[in-house]
């Protein structure tokens, strides 16, 4: 699904007035109306006491359509209009008409007022600012938000949390809105999936508002949602009369003292991934445990017991996964600059290599174009250096991956895929899978998919994709204090086989 930036979502408004030819009320009513049925839904006539905050823009009009609505159906409301600007909507002004038809008279908050009363019983419904935000709140207004959320009531927020650019991060976050829920339309937007901006929007769901479809499709955008639809086009099936030689030939290359377990875990997923044949290079030390831990591994081991000192490898291996409990020995630096000069594979970066590449910037022109770099934030950080802004990071980050020509894969609650100035947004994955090893089971699995011939980008895409939702099964059974590395290994095969399930009511149609 595609992430529109605010400018295009104007334009999708824009487009869908002109194609249906309604007018833009008429798109409010629409959309309000969905914020309406959500609620009365799950409200079924409650007596709760809802308080709605409408700014003065076509956020705060929907929350007069909302407020109308409720009424009407016998709600307990009472409407504040935050009085930020003189430059009121006209279809804020037509909706604040006929909200007083229908007998309703909202409290002007200015910037004298003083602070209304919310109760934590209350629920509170946050129509205060939406995408129009362009700079940060005033301070009456900021502190009318903070009150909000100092309250502790159940907040709605409608299409994204007031004070919260959709394009930036805050100018400032006591400013914020911290949603209970929003109801957002149509689109997702990026600022609920960044660690910095995600936590405002804790819980979120898109309101079908019918915005022009087709202007939507051929809309290029600069982020994309990865799911289910996005994910299965990429699968690539296996063939009948396919033998292991079909698959691939993976290397996965780490460990030092004390740190094989990671390479065993890469195995491990690069074997339950698909992949034909894996054969691991690490010190002597790691012969027998690998050997005796992953029987379908072949290993290879270098003249050093607890370090890598030389990578040779006496075949061409159709992909590679480098760095894992690899270390930074002054011998495992230079095997590394002369691996990487020499090998023509595709290849996953992770972890040691990646911070080896750090300290070593005269590495970085020697990494095969099109390899994979899977940094954690810290990882990363090192890599391009620090940022202020999620926003920013990003934008290093890009800039990073095309200098090199790379796939950059940032890792985090919603692992970000940036390859060809665009970046896709992971839906998968859960808490559980903040442990140790977690990281090292994706390097095994990216590589697995390359050895089969995926492309780069899309090996790394289908992978964090595969790889989230093997955590979630392994949580789902497990919970996810006991999620362990090698549980979301165990449930690769559960995740390929949930991407081709049908969902209940098909499978009811259509038995079989
Ligand atoms: N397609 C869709 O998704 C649909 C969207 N719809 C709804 O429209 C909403 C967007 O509405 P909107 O454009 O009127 O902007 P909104 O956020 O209400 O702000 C109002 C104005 O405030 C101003 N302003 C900005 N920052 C400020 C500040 N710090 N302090 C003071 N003032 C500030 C700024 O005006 P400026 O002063 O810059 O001229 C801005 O224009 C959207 O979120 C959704 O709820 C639906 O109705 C229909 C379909
Ligand atoms: N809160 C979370 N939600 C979803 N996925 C997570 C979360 N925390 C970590 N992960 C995933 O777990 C993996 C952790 O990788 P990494 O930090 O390299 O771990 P390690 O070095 O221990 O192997 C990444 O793929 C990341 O996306
Ligand atoms: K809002």
């Amino acid at each position: 699904m595609k992430i529109f930036s605010s400018h295009q979502i104007y334009q999708a408004d824009k487009s869908t007035i002109q194609k249906e030819q309604i007018t833009s009320d008429a798109l409010m009513e629409r959309a309000a109306t969905q914020l309406f049925e959500w609620m009365h839904a799950r409200l079924r006539g409650t007596q709760v006491n809802i308080k709605l905050f409408c700014g003065i823009g076509n956020n705060g009009g929907d929350g007069l359509v909302l407020a109308r609505k409720l009424h009407e159906h016998g709600y307990s409301i009472h409407v504040f209009v935050v009085n930020y600007s003189d430059k009121r909507s006209e279809d804020f002004l037509l909706n604040l008409e006929r909200l007083k038809d229908g007998k309703v008279w909202p409290d002007f908050i200015n910037n004298d007022s003083g602070l209304p009363n919310i109760s934590e019983s209350d629920i509170v419904v946050d129509a205060i600012f939406g995408i129009g935000l362009n700079r940060v709140p005033d301070d009456w207004v900021g502190n009318l938000i903070a009150h909000i959320n100092a309250s502790n009531a159940f907040t709605l927020s409608v299409d994204v949390p007031s004070g919260l650019p959709v394009d930036r991060s805050p100018w400032e976050p006591s400013y914020v809105i911290r949603s209970s829920y929003v109801l957002s339309f149509q689109l997702p937007k990026l600022i609920f999936f960044l660690p910095e901006t995600g936590a405002y929007a804790n819980q979120w769901e898109l309101l079908d508002i019918g915005l022009d479809a087709e202007f939507i499709a051929k809309t290029e955008t600069d982020f994309e949602l990865i799911g289910r639809p996005e994910i299965l086009p990429k699968y690539r099936p296996r063939s009948k009369f396919s033998h292991k030689g079909t698959y691939g030939h993976a290397v996965i290359i780490g460990g030092s003292y004390g740190k094989i377990g990671a390479v065993q875990l890469a195995c491990n997923a690069c074997l339950s991934v698909g992949c034909g044949l894996v054969t691991a290079v690490v010190p002597k030390c790691g012969y027998h445990s690998l050997q005796t831990a992953v029987p379908e591994a072949m290993v290879l081991t270098g003249s050093r017991d607890k370090i890598i000192s030389r990578i040779e490898i006496p075949f061409s291996p159709t992909a590679v996964g480098i760095g894992v409990g690899m270390g930074k020995d002054e011998d495992t630096v230079q095997a590394l600059a002369v691996y990487l000069k020499g090998s023509g594979a595709p290849m996953v970066i992770d972890a040691d290599a990646l911070n080896i590449l750090s300290e070593n910037r005269d590495l970085l022109k020697d990494i095969p174009e099109m390899s994979i770099l899977t940094p954690h934030p810290k990882e990363l950080e090192r890599l391009i250096g620090p940022w202020t802004s999620d926003f920013e990071m990003l934008d290093k980050a890009k800039s990073f991956a095309d200098r090199y020509n790379l796939v950059v894969v940032i890792k985090g609650a919603h692992t970000i895929t940036l390859y060809n100035g665009k970046g896709y947004v992971n839906t998968t994955g859960n808490p559980g899978m903040a442990t140790a090893g977690s990281g090292d089971v994706l390097t095994g699995m990216v590589a697995g998919l390359l050895a089969q011939g995926y492309p780069p980008a899309e090996a790394a895409i289908f992978g964090v994709y595969l790889h989230g939702l093997a955590g979630d099964i392994g949580a789902s059974k497990n919970g996810y204090e006991a999620l362990k590395a090698s549980i979301i290994v165990d449930n690769i095969g559960s995740a390929y086989s949930e991407l081709f399930r049908k969902p209940e009511a098909e499978q009811k149609e259509n038995p079989r």
